[in-house]
């Protein structure tokens, strides 16, 4: 079996469903097994990731990067960039936030800079953008148009049970079938 981790944080919740959504996708296909891990809860879990085939990493978008959660758990790995320990794992990122762009591009490029410092091989989304043309809805894939990992947008006076929508839940779902599908390739 392939073991796709997805590590995250979320402050509340948005970004958690959005990672629901990622381990979904990944453990939808055969031969691969997704496992939820909270940043708080990291120091629990260095060995599953040590074992994990590809690790996705999620954040929400807080003042334009990644949460200060979720970078200390950057910091906290980076014993095993001493090691190298996950290099060549695969690596995928997603991230959510309250505007349409709300430079959460910032967050995937850190994010993928994170994972090239660990060694590990970055997948993008490899979804075609959504809602950019005069026949695209807010209902497509991709509707926000990202290419590095998947975006996700939630409203900032709305609950986690408001957001973030299909769209973007189902987008999210993707990015971890895609990883799985590569994570079982990359096996061999
Ligand atoms: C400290 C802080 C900073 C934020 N900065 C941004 C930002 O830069 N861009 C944005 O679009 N939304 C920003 N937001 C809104 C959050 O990204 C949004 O509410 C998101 O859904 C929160 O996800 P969570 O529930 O997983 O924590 C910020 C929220 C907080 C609390």
């Amino acid at each position: 079996m392939a073991q796709i981790a997805i590590v995250y944080h979320s402050g509340y919740g948005h970004t958690e469903k959005q990672a629901e959504a990622v381990a979904r996708g990944a453990g939808s296909v055969s031969g691969a097994s997704a496992q939820l891990v909270r940043v708080a809860d990291a120091e629990a879990h260095w060995d599953d990731l040590a074992r994990a085939d590809a690790i996705i990493f999620g954040s929400p978008t807080y003042m334009g990067g990644v949460s200060a959660p979720f970078k200390a758990f950057m910091d906290a790995s980076s014993k095993v960039w001493a090691t190298q320990g996950w290099k060549d794992k695969l690596a995928a990122g997603f991230t959510n936030s309250a505007s349409q762009s709300g430079d959460k591009l910032a967050t995937l490029q850190h994010l993928a800079v994170y994972a090239a410092q660990q060694g590990m091989i970055w997948v993008g989304l490899g979804l075609m953008p959504g809602n950019n043309s005069s026949q695209g809805s807010v209902e497509d894939i991709n509707r926000l148009g990202g290419f590095l990992g998947a975006m996700a947008q939630s409203n900032n006076d709305q609950g986690p049970e408001f957001g973030p929508p299909p769209a973007d839940l189902k987008t999210a779902e993707l990015l971890g079938e895609r990883v799985a599908k590569a994570a079982i390739r990359w096996r061999g």
